[in-house]
């Protein structure tokens, strides 16, 4: 057995978790010995999961609880891949995939990830919606939500708000509005003990009362800006009953128009217990995830649905009149790049929006951001410059494969990626160009990278310098 690991874990945990599975402790511990899994995740808002395989250049194997999800090995390093660079995946815990797979999302509906960062979810539920619809990420955390924000361009998801706020404020500009909510909430970690030893260091019993005093008030939250009709998740990463069953047993007793219900089975999977909550037998339809049941670590889920039927939807959002001079910049741009749609629909000039010169591409769905701190408002799509529009990375990323008519696509083993993704410049052959000059979107195997000027054959990197690897 892993002494180090064991030798980790605090006594009085130890002890709770031997109380709470009896003959199945020792199974418990005996994972330890065992080494944690990786795993990704694969955007199929941008690629299938078929055509993944054909092009991934490491060995993957299916992860047989998330449709989309795959095993890689510890030695691989698939965030230098330019697949990932493209945001064709998401590097992820395989239990941790969970949560985002067990909510039915469908395109169109408005989406709340509320503690979001650094995106494991939001890229997931974001993706699902398909460009249509309205992802608001959230997270309390700044520098946190910032990363979020990148991996949510990174993933090209256009129909986005991200906000950073405390999101008790969030329930006067957003009451009954979501269809789906996520709330993962900030926990105690127990499940992420074999993966982070340092989880444990910092653990003590009292830390979990007083976060559950938070998962509390999160969950009023997020009852309070669900639809009737709607459906929200709670999870954790912990082992710890009054941070699960507890929360949710409270919930109910708390919001009676909330009532669990079951998500999509797996054999591994154990059922929630109710005599670790309140009794209920409803919990019964909440999943644990234990590492000596699959391979992944420790998590609780729990689905609930609010009583009623939808409303009408909030309508489509209005927006000022573009100035014809900003409008003939950005078609000049889009005549050169050779548009055809964009993440997979019409391009709408209703939705562009200026601030700043700064060019914003806004959800098509009207909401009420007033008086929220938010670090994104729709997508980015560049910068007005004098006479001219300069289009920004999180464009080329929304970008879908064969939108575009002027790429330049290499092939995933081209060293020249590597050399694009560091911000130099690259030959290009003229047979490898669809022009002989001007924009082009780079690509990998089809998939957009980022954008470049080609000029007697030599592509000059416009990479952004806080993007390159
Ligand atoms: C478990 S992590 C979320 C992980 C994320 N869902 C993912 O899958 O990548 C919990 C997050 O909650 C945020 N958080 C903590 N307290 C919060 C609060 N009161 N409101 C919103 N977010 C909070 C933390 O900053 C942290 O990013």
């Amino acid at each position: 057995m892993d002494s180090d690991r064991l030798s980790a874990l605090p006594q009085a945990f130890l002890h709770r978790m031997k109380d709470m599975l009896g003959d199945d402790f020792e199974p418990f511990l005996a994972a330890y010995e065992q080494p944690r899994t990786y795993g990704l995740r694969v955007n199929t808002a941008k690629i299938s999961c078929e055509e993944f395989e054909q092009i991934v250049p490491f060995e993957v194997k299916k992860i047989p609880w998330v449709s989309n999800g795959y095993f890689y090995n510890e030695d691989v390093r698939p965030s230098r891949c330019a697949l990932y660079q493209a945001g064709l995946y998401y590097l992820q815990e395989p239990s941790a995939m969970t949560p985002a797979s067990r909510i039915p999302v469908e395109p169109g509906e408005y989406v709340l990830d509320m503690c979001a960062a650094p995106g494991g979810k939001a890229t997931a539920v974001g993706s699902a919606l398909k460009g249509e619809g309205l992802l608001v990420a959230n997270d309390i955390s700044t520098t946190r939500a910032r990363a979020l924000l990148r991996n949510l361009e990174l993933f090209g998801i256009p129909n986005l708000f991200v906000s950073n706020e405390k999101p008790e404020k969030m329930v006067k500009n957003f009451p009954e509005f979501f269809h789906k909510i996520i709330l993962d909430a900030p926990c105690s970690g127990e499940g992420m003990f074999r993966k982070e030893e340092a989880l444990a260091k910092d653990w003590t019993p009292e830390k979990s009362e007083e976060l559950s005093r938070i998962q509390k008030q999160l969950c009023l939250n997020a009852a309070d800006m669900l639809q009737p009709g709607g459906q929200m998740l709670y999870s954790t990463c912990t082992f710890a009953p009054c941070e699960d069953e507890q929360i949710i047993s409270w919930l109910l007793r708390e919001r009676p128009e909330l009532s669990l219900i079951s998500m999509e089975d797996y054999e591994g999977f154990s059922t929630g217990n109710p005599e670790w909550g309140d009794g209920n037998p409803q919990l019964k339809k909440c999943v644990r995830i234990f590492p000596h049941k699959m391979q992944g670590e420790g998590h609780f889920l729990a689905l609930l649905q609010k009583e009623g039927t939808a409303g009408p939807s909030a309508g489509t959002s209005k927006t000022s009149r573009l100035a014809a001079d900003v409008r003939k910049y950005m078609e000049e741009f889009f005549r050169e790049i050779g548009l055809k749609t964009l993440d997979g629909q019409e391009f709408d000039w209703n939705r562009v929006e200026v601030r700043a010169d700064k060019v914003y591409y806004l959800p098509s769905v009207s909401y009420n951001f007033r008086g929220l701190t938010f670090i994104r408002n729709g997508l980015y799509l560049g910068d007005l410059k004098k006479n001219r529009f300069e289009p920004a990375q999180p464009l080329a990323l929304a970008f879908r494969k064969n939108e575009a008519e002027a790429v330049i696509s290499l092939s995933v083993d081209d060293p020249r990626l590597e050399r694009y993704l560091k911000g130099e410049t690259l030959t290009i052959e003229p047979e490898e160009a669809a022009h002989s000059k001007g924009w082009h979107l780079l690509c990998v195997e089809g998939y957009p990278l980022g954008f470049g000027k080609l000029v007697n054959g030599t592509l000059k990197n416009k990479y952004p310098a806080g993007w390159r690897v």
